[in-house]
């Protein structure tokens, strides 16, 4: 006959042991790679390529999605891959706050061990529409570029696509836009298709009207009213936000990411698609 106290013990077996699979599961997620390089992309921003160690892994990674990256001493930082390659590295840009995850990363060597990413899951639940919209607008700060970068890029590399992209893309000064120049070729090459819009809080030295008429101050209500004067509540129309979150709220709200400016502009729940 099984006695309560035997029952009890198989039942705490039972889920010990379920917790244990879940547990390895998790680990298993886990793929490790090996650090090729790093360069510098801005005075805090560093563009790092990973390669998978093992055969046995994606050779290419979704764009839009998000992976952990966890360092040697089991660091994790939240990361978007910036594009994919035919070589099958993995690139991140990756802004290094000198703590946590992107300041141990800051410190690797070339050819470092012990660095791990989950793979990947992506951010939109439907494939990733490339060619689906007749607009996107891309409003970003600091590095929240790098899903939006992403996007952009493939985007604009589909010939037949008919998505004409606008970036707005907020730094505090000229020395944190990120992909400045790569911004500026993509401009000329896809002339019909790209403008890229900078709003720079702080000047540095007074060439920043140059190329943009958003000098001396964060990006704001009157900024967006200007800039998406079309396509409030065009379904044909997309806005994808990434930055601190502050800036996302004050771009569309906060806590259910729909309010703020786009809201106040008419844009429609479903327009907008918010990284956080
Ligand atoms: C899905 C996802 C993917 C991510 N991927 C990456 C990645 O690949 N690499 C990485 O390093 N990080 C990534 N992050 C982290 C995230 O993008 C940054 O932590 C966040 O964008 C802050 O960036 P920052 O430090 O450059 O911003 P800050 O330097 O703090 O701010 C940038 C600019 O934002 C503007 N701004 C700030 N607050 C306001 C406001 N209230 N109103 C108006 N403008 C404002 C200002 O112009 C400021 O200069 C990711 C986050 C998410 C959610």
């Amino acid at each position: 006959m099984v006695t309560t106290n035997q029952i009890l013990t198989y039942g705490l077996v039972g889920v010990a042991g379920a917790l244990m699979i879940k547990k390895a599961s998790r680990r298993g997620s886990y793929l490790d790679v090996n650090f090729i390089e790093r360069t510098a992309l801005t005075h805090n921003v560093d563009h790092y390529k990973f390669a998978f160690k093992s055969n046995n892994t994606p050779k290419t990674i979704p764009i839009l999605s998000k992976v952990h990256l966890k360092t040697p001493d089991n660091q994790k930082g939240e990361y978007t891959p910036i594009f994919n390659d035919d070589e099958g590295y993995i690139h991140f840009m990756i802004k290094n706050y000198h703590r946590t995850a992107s300041g141990a990363l800051a410190q690797l060597q070339p050819g470092a061990e012990g660095i791990r990413i989950t793979k990947p899951h992506k951010h939109f639940k439907e494939e990733v529409p490339l060619d689906k919209f007749k607009q996107v607008y891309l409003i970003g700060a600091g590095v929240g570029l790098a899903p939006l970068w992403g996007y952009m890029n493939a985007c604009l590399e589909k010939p037949e696509s008919p998505t004409k992209i606008k970036l707005i893309y907020a730094n505090h000064s000229k020395d944190d836009i990120i992909f400045k120049k790569e911004l500026d070729d993509l401009k000329t090459k896809y002339s019909d298709r790209l403008e890229v819009v900078h709003v720079l809080k702080t000047q540095v030295d007074g060439k920043e009207s140059d190329f943009t008429k958003y000098v001396g101050s964060r990006l704001n209500n009157e900024m967006l009213k200007n800039e998406l004067s079309t396509g409030a509540g065009d379904d044909d129309v997309k806005v994808f936000v990434c930055g601190p979150k502050k800036f996302v709220s004050m771009v569309c709200g906060s806590p259910w990411w729909y309010g703020g400016a786009l809201k106040e502009l008419g844009f429609k729940k479903g327009q907008l698609y918010m990284f956080h």
